[in-house]
């Protein structure tokens, strides 16, 4: 009787098979299948997956009560193969447990690497790679040739990245942009895909070496090994004197023993948090910038507002400053609204529940694997009128702000795992996006209409638009 008793407070499930539970119906894109599910079951389901006892929260009420009322209980992150390898063990921000080193380390980059300060100090670097991309699809524009904006979009924020962080540029190395979009692929795909030892923690790791998955895992780990330490010494021969980059604060850090409480910094801690800052930032922006230039071309009526908007605080000046940006209304609104409906990271990143809690009365138990379903909640009727409509104006007459406090949007999670860099992430997609459209009105390709505009999605931790976005620049002249 106790048993049965315990069991019907459990949330809602849909029925599984032995061994595998509820895997096989994950699907290829996890967000849309839970989605659909949670239509079926609600909005706090429990699945099995494989072995792994998992809860799914998918509207912004039950996120409320996991992110904000029960942080505390849910705050931690699971055990991943791929994210083991790739953060040494644990000793990134992302994928670390709740312990004192996480608590310490994220404090220390939110108060140093991705403050406000370091974001304006950053705006030079932005300047000068967005003036490439300029250059370059100005190019195209004279040949009318199409663009593929979701490479430029990332080749851009590869390079402000890059140079932030270790204060050299790596265009013309041999750490060129190819070579760099394969390695920050793969290293998505182990982050995110999910491997058979994630679901079975005590046999899967054979299926992963047959499958030759493991091997690729080590391939990519030391890929990227490889990659930090050329650009380590890149730094040290290169960087002229100036101002501090993310590996001098790194590196600043490593000496200072005091930083940290709980000792000190080696290079692999350093090589963790770079990791983060390389695969937080970069796909993140880029995605979120292609998708915003795929629904406005579907939206002429939005896309005209926007550059009117632009076109209007510009003037005749030639280059668009952060103080700009703070004006243009419109432009917040379209990111936002880009956001609600194509989330980077469709569901958050996995965390782990440590102590029993209760979400709608029904209990979730430790070592439970808790998603939030931020893609649902973005399309949830109940709280978005027209949700599948592109409507940059539903955010006019409303506070919603992405910060973690508006649990209807949530691109950057919230409570205690909360990103720490919206402020340097949600700066960067406003200017590439400003940049684009101020200099530039853009066409389909020849013998493209709006119905052909492709919305399918490609898996993985971060969700990007499955086939890259094509499209012939115009030069707009009045400048
Ligand atoms: C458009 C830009 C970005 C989006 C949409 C985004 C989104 C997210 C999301 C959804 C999470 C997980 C939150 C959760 O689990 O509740 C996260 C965590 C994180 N992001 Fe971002 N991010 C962006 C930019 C950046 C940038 C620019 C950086 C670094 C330079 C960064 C570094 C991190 C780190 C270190 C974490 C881990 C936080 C933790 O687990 O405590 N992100 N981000």
């Amino acid at each position: 009787v106790f048993k049965r008793k315990k069991q019907q407070r459990g949330p809602p499930s849909p029925p599984g098979f032995p061994i595998i539970g509820n895997l096989h119906q994950l699907g290829e894109l996890p967000h849309q299948s839970l989605w659909r599910l949670s239509k079926q079951y609600g909005p706090v389901m429990f699945l099995k997956l494989g072995r792994v006892p998992t809860v799914v929260v998918s509207s912004s009420e039950t996120a409320k009560q996991a992110l904000k009322i029960h942080d505390l209980h849910c705050c931690s992150r699971p055990s991943l193969a791929g994210p083991r390898e790739l953060s040494y063990n644990y000793l990134d921000i992302a994928f670390a447990p709740f312990d004192d080193y996480w608590k310490e380390v994220k404090k220390l980059c939110v108060q140093e690497l991705f403050c406000p300060k370091q974001v304006h100090s950053i705006q030079p670097i932005k300047d000068e790679e967005v003036k490439k991309l300029i250059d370059s699809v100005a190019e195209s524009s004279s040949q009318k040739t199409p663009v593929n904006l979701s490479e430029k979009f990332l080749t851009l924020t590869v390079g402000v990245i890059c140079k932030a962080a270790f204060g050299v540029s790596f265009h013309g190395t041999v750490l060129n942009n190819d070579r760099f979009d394969k390695f920050i692929n793969e290293a998505f795909l182990f982050l995110g895909s999910f491997s058979a030892s994630d679901f079975f923690p005590n046999g899967g790791w054979i299926v992963d070496w047959l499958t030759g998955l493991q091997g690729r895992r080590e391939r990519s780990v030391r890929d990227l090994d490889a990659f930090y330490e050329q650009m380590f010494d890149l730094h040290k021969e290169e960087k002229e004197k100036g101002s501090e980059d993310f590996v001098d604060m790194l590196l600043r850090f490593q000496k200072e023993e005091s930083v940290l409480g709980v000792g000190k910094l080696t290079r692999n801690h350093v090589k963790a948090v770079l990791m983060n800052v390389l695969i937080g930032a970069i796909g993140t922006s880029a995605i979120t910038m292609t998708w915003a230039m795929t629904e406005l071309m579907r939206n002429p009526r939005a896309m005209k507002k926007l550059q009117t908007e632009i076109r209007n605080q510009m003037g005749n000046k030639p280059m668009i400053t952060l103080d700009d940006i703070e004006q243009l209304h419109y432009l917040k609104m379209v990111v936002k609204e880009t956001w609600r409906l194509h989330p980077p990271a469709p569901l958050l990143v996995p965390r782990e529940v440590m102590s029993e809690f209760e979400i709608n009365g029904y209990k979730i138990q430790p070592k439970t694997r808790l998603y939030v379903n931020v893609y649902a909640i973005g399309r949830d009727p109940d709280i978005w009128k027209d949700p599948e409509m592109f409507l940059p104006e539903r955010f006019i007459d409303n506070n919603i702000d992405v910060k973690g406090q508006n649990f209807e949007l949530l691109p950057f999670g919230g409570g205690r795992r909360l990103c720490p860099a919206i402020y340097m992430g949600t700066s960067m997609v406003e200017f590439g996006l400003a940049n684009m459209l101020y200099h530039f009105d853009w066409i389909l390709p020849d013998g493209m209409s709006v119905e052909d505009i492709d919305m399918e999605e490609t898996p993985g931790l971060n969700v990007s638009k499955k086939i890259e976005l094509q499209l012939v620049p115009v030069k707009y002249l009045d400048h």
